[in-house]
């Protein structure tokens, strides 16, 4: 860890007398190299701390307000750590620029963020993990029993849709264990998801929590600016798709561009089914960074990631698992057959897991990073929910309750329909628009908000 006490001594002239900084002076320190937060009204500066346990994620809040993400994703024994970080207080007079109402709304989420503790809401049920992870393995068995014993085209076809729906699942398997759903002890949680996201789903999980929990942060945000880390990694859909025309403004001056971002709503289906090959390539690429091409595509900040855990020390040979075993189904089936299996099972993931991405941010409401609302309403008006029906449940894997989940990372899936009911009376007690849809209706938005914004591009920005 920096700990820089000496680099920090700078600022504290005397800890009866802190220094004290104006939200505006604050504000000026928005990158990685140059990252002052504010945390209760407390001043920290985090410049270049890169060796941060959660990695580049903490560069989102620089030149902000990070008490509620703080909460959202670190244990108690983090508070810890905040103090050699400290420079200074807040200046009173410049904070007082927020309204009472409005602190009287932080103060009531904050309240019920600590009613679901004491609920038990934060608390896992071995035996739910235990049913889905045996779940898991048979739905992996049954898979490779199709290719193993048979040499039938339908029942080997059959093995490739099951594998499509194992990747899926893995992937929300995988995310639970890595948003500490599970285990109380972080390295267990993070060797389950090394287990299930590595070896069995073929991706890597320090790329995934580079990307994931940074688009947690900050959802649906356009970044300040090129230096800045606060932009969400998971809206960087360009130069494919454009959720915002200001995204779609970078496709303007080349035919290609122009013809995929005038046509997107058409093409959105045929891109979710590579969108797995594209995940692993970047998970490879992040594992083994000296890769021709490594530089050239991977997520933002990357190049400055700090493996630590065992569970980063395991990412490559579990990777290398996840090609053995593929390999030994290719080998059953041989070349023609394995190259369809493969085609289906990637093209059927992709198209699985991307879908319930889909619905869970795309065209919902998106912000430039420097003019965000407060963590609440960032979380919920950014973001849609899935009616919940039995196939809902199962095929979202929890994210049907999206919204509740950004708020509440951290809280297992099971819990999240009880999680559900308070946030969502919450948000009508405070006139905070709280979105639901079925899937369908979910999907129908997604295509029409990009229908709009080809219309809107093509009138901006006609052809010359
Ligand atoms: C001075 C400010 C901060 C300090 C001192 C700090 C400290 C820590 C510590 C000690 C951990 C490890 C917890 C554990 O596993 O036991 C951690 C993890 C984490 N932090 Fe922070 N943090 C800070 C700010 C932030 C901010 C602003 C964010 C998000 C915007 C963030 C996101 C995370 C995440 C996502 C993890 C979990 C990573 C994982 O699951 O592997 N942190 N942080």
């Amino acid at each position: 860890m920096a700990g820089d006490k000496q680099r920090l001594q700078g600022f504290s002239s005397s800890p009866d007398r802190p220094v004290s900084f104006s939200l505006e002076e604050v504000q000026k320190h928005r990158t990685p190299s140059d990252a002052w937060m504010i945390y209760r009204n407390k001043v920290y500066d985090v410049s270049g701390w890169h060796e941060h346990p959660g990695g580049n994620v903490i560069f989102t809040h620089a030149g902000d307000d990070f008490t509620d993400i703080f909460a959202a994703f670190h244990p108690p024994t983090a508070y810890a750590v905040l103090e050699p970080f400290y420079i200074g207080d807040l200046d009173e007079k410049s904070a007082v620029a927020k309204p009472a109402a409005q602190r009287a709304f932080e103060r009531s989420y904050r309240e019920l963020r600590s009613k679901l503790l004491t609920m038990g809401m934060y608390n896992s049920d071995p035996w739910y993990y235990v049913m889905v992870c045996s779940r898991q393995m048979a739905l992996w068995a049954a898979s490779v029993a199709c290719v193993v014993w048979s040499d039938r085209w339908d029942v080997n076809m059959l093995g490739a849709c099951l594998m499509a729906v194992f990747w899926q699942q893995c992937g929300w398997l995988a995310h639970d264990f890595l948003h500490h759903q599970v285990f109380k002890n972080r390295a267990y949680g993070d060797l389950a998801g090394v287990f299930w996201g590595n070896l069995m789903q073929g991706f890597s999980v320090g790329w995934w929590k580079n990307k994931h929990n940074t688009h947690h942060a900050v959802p649906n945000l356009h970044e300040s600016s090129a230096d800045a880390h606060d932009g969400d990694p998971d809206m960087d859909t360009m130069p494919v798709l454009a959720w915002s025309i200001k995204m779609a403004e970078a496709a303007k001056d080349t035919t290609v561009s122009r013809f995929l971002i005038g046509h997107q709503a058409f093409l959105y289906f045929p891109i979710l089914l590579i969108a797995r090959v594209s995940w692993v390539m970047q998970s490879f690429l992040f594992v083994f960074n000296g890769l021709p091409g490594a530089n050239l595509w991977t997520t933002k900040g990357a190049d400055t990631f700090v493996p630590k855990s065992l569970a980063n020390k395991l990412e490559s040979p579990a990777l290398i698992g996840h090609l053995v075993w593929m390999s030994y189904l290719a080998f059953n089936l041989g070349f023609v057959k394995s190259l369809a299996f493969f085609a289906v099972a990637q093209c059927g993931c992709g198209l699985f897991l991307a879908l319930v991405f889909g619905l869970g941010h795309n065209g919902m409401a998106t912000y430039d990073a420097d003019a965000r609302p407060d963590f609440w309403k960032l979380q919920v008006t950014t973001t849609r929910n899935v009616t919940s029906t039995p196939f809902v449940d199962w095929f979202c894997g929890g994210l049907q309750y999206q919204v509740d989940h950004h708020l509440f990372p951290q809280i297992p899936r099971h819990n999240l329909r009880k999680v559900h009911t308070l946030v969502e009376s919450f948000c009508k007690q405070h006139d905070v628009h709280y979105h639901e849809a079925s899937m369908w209706e979910g999907t129908k938005e997604v295509l029409s908000h990009l229908s709009d914004v080809s219309a809107e591009f093509i009138a901006e920005f006609p052809a010359m």
